[in-house]
């Protein structure tokens, strides 16, 4: 099937730990500098017009996301909801708490791929559906990268309660529930 994509790439830096036991190398808090690189199509495609010949000026299709990765995502501190940390960052210092993405379970490769699909979808929508997201791709590091294609939805954990407007599912530049939470 023939297919006219957009791929836009972003570079970001993070720190982040894993708890939950499966690397226990990764328990220590540290960081990478990521590649996160998102396809795009028309939701509707069509023939290009002959004039101008764009499916959206890449300055627009990127904008808002390339937004949320450079003032949100950038030197971010990643860890799960149920790390000690953030109480300590919550007692300690509360002014830096909106610069901790907070994720269901440990802020791994997968998940982040999951949950900045989703967030990337929430965007597009805001801004009318004109574009979809078909797939992304988090670099970790030069030997580790995970691809998510098609839609995050069945790859999201399942989240306990009836809320669904987890920060993920927002078209804002929220990277927590915590502050709502407080
Ligand atoms: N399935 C996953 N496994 C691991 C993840 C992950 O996100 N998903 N993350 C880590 C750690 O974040 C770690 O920093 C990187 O992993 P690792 O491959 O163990 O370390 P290196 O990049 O140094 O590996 P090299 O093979 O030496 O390049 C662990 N596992």
């Amino acid at each position: 099937m023939s297919a006219l994509e957009l791929s836009f790439t972003r570079r970001f830096s993070m720190g982040h730990r894993l708890i939950a036991g499966s690397s226990e190398r990764c328990a220590i808090p540290h960081g990478h500098n990521e590649f996160v690189t998102v396809t795009l199509q028309a939701r509707t495609p069509s023939r290009l017009d002959g004039a101008r010949n764009m499916v959206v000026p890449f300055a627009e299709a990127k904008a808002r996301w390339h937004d949320f990765i450079d003032t949100r995502l950038d030197h971010a501190f990643q860890i799960s909801s149920s790390d000690p940390l953030l109480g300590w960052f919550l007692a300690n210092e509360p002014a830096r708490v909106d610069r901790i993405v907070v994720t269901p379970g440990d802020p791994t490769t997968e998940l982040m791929a999951a949950l900045l699909y989703a967030k990337l979808k929430a965007f597009l929508r805001a801004e009318g559906d004109v574009l979809c997201c078909t797939s992304l791709t988090l670099e970790e590091t030069p030997t580790n990268t995970v691809r998510l294609t098609g839609a995050p939805d069945p790859f999201l954990p399942l989240m306990e309660g009836e809320a669904t407007d987890y920060w993920w599912h927002r078209a804002d530049p929220t990277i927590s529930d915590v502050r709502a939470a407080l």
